[in-house]
């Protein structure tokens, strides 16, 4: 529940080589799901390497809430019992989802056809993003809801009481949208089907199909089609949560741009609609190697290896690739202030309706540190300052956002001056031991 607290300052200085292992927590998009799908199973699902971040921390509250059996066993071990699909009971009081547009989105949509009502909210970030983009599908299975104008939180769903199963092309690129539609579609008779013209990241089919639901996937004129099977019983897993690529970006970027470093970041997921950044940062001319690439639970992973990388030089990052790294933008502007020449990104308009405007938050702090960001609705560029030509120096607004906070920590460990946030404590959301971790690689963070 970030944003319900006092802001803590953050400042990071120039330090020596980042040099070690970087044991980056559990995938932030798999804890979510595991917890939600394991509520709507019947028995227990084992879940190990839960991140327990605020935002998942929330999402299992909410479950609790809604009658499932949420259990802390300790060292990232829980186990949920699940009440089934359709079992979900009325939650007593309101659902805070703090910061998490994950855990907001996927909780409606696996509520909305249950014949109960839920009064969801959220901190100042959550409660200004837009929720019509989730209500709008819901409310074709027979949802009623109730919000603040502008679709804003906090917001009432009075979930139908006999749903009507659902065809619907995502307008945006997005796999919460994605998936709060599959969600709903488990507990309406007959078939759900989705349709993405743009593959976002696929956990929630990959799970439904090892959960037991009956889903297809497959590659249309209109694009990638998913068709779901509703009330199926599903089946209690069990769930070791690989690490998080999103994580993994930040002691990776670090190492690139800090002179002399060495960052091995072990067991990190490339499921290609995850991995976008990594590629990128090749393709720019990084110094990052898949180490052990091997295949685990069907899905490719590698243990990254990152060295200080003086030569990168500015690209244009392909727009379809947008999806496959839309959290790790903030960070990659940071690498692209370190490199030569102009990173140009485009079809990225998403970026400003995430837990702040990313594109306006990351330009205003690089612009104050000494670089030079063109921006407009869909696209921005950064003009590369060299591996040493970036000045640093100011404060900058974390707006409530992990993201921005973690992506000027890196920024200042390679600046000629130090770069503080007006506010860290957004960053235990999804990296709880970030200032820890990156410390015992040899940067130089301090809380005022
Ligand atoms: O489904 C998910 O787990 C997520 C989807 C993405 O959001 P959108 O679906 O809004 O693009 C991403 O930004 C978020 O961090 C996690
Ligand atoms: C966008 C993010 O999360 P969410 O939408 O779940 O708040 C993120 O983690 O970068």
């Amino acid at each position: 529940m970030s944003g319900h607290g006092t802001p803590i300052p953050m400042t990071s200085s120039k330090c020596g080589p980042l040099i070690g292992e970087a044991h980056v927590p559990g995938d932030k998009s798999i804890s979510h799901r595991s917890l939600i799908l394991g509520a709507m199973a019947v028995g227990e699902t084992k879940i190990s390497g839960l991140l327990e971040g605020d935002d998942v921390l929330d999402t299992g509250r909410a479950m609790q809430a809604f009658g499932a059996d949420v259990i802390n066993h300790g060292g990232g071990n829980w186990s949920v019992h699940g009440v089934g699909v359709g079992g979900f009971m009325e939650p007593e009081g309101v659902i805070d989802c703090g910061n998490s547009g994950t855990g907001v989105r996927l909780i409606m949509g696996a509520m909305a056809t249950c014949d109960i009502t839920a009064t969801f909210t959220g901190d100042a970030s959550l409660n200004g993003r837009p929720m019509a983009r989730v209500t709008d599908p819901l409310a074709l299975f027979g949802t009623q809801a109730y919000g603040r104008k502008g679709g804003r939180l906090p917001m009432t769903l009075v979930g139908a009481a006999t749903p009507i199963p659902v065809e619907y092309a995502t307008p945006v690129p997005s796999a919460q949208v994605k998936s709060a539609v599959l969600l709903a579609g488990l507990n309406a008779p007959g078939e759900t089907i989705v349709i993405e013209k743009e593959a976002t990241r696929d956990h929630s089919e990959r799970m439904l199909a090892g959960f037991g639901a009956d889903i297809k996937v497959e590659q249309t004129n209109e694009g990638r089609k998913i068709t779901l099977q509703g009330r199926p019983e599903l089946k209690p897993q069990t769930i070791q949560v690989p690490r998080d690529p999103s994580s993994a970006a930040f002691p990776v970027c670090a190492a690139l741009i800090v002179e002399g470093s060495d960052v091995l970041v072990p067991n990190i997921g490339l499921n290609p609609t995850r991995a976008g950044l990594f590629e990128t940062l090749r393709d720019m001319g990084a110094n990052l190697e898949y180490e052990n690439l091997r295949e685990e639970g069907g899905e490719p992973v590698a243990d990254l290896r990152a060295k200080y990388s003086p030569d990168m030089k500015g690209i244009d990052v392909p727009p379809h690739r947008a999806a496959s790294m839309i959290d790790e933008y903030p960070v990659l502007s940071v690498v692209a202030s370190f490199a030569t020449g102009t990173t140009m990104m485009t079809g990225v308009k998403e970026l400003r309706v995430k837990e702040s405007d990313r594109i306006a938050a990351m330009a205003d702090g690089l612009r104050a540190c000494g670089v030079t960001v063109e921006d407009g609705p869909d696209w921005w560029s950064v003009e590369g300052q060299g591996p040493q030509g970036v000045k640093g120096g100011a404060t900058c607004a974390s707006h409530l956002d992990h993201r921005i906070a973690m992506s000027f920590m890196v920024c200042g460990m390679a600046t000629q001056n130090p770069v503080s946030v007006d506010d860290g404590t957004p960053i235990t959301t999804s990296f709880p031991i970030f200032e820890g971790l990156m410390g015992d690689l040899g940067a130089k963070l301090s809380k005022e």
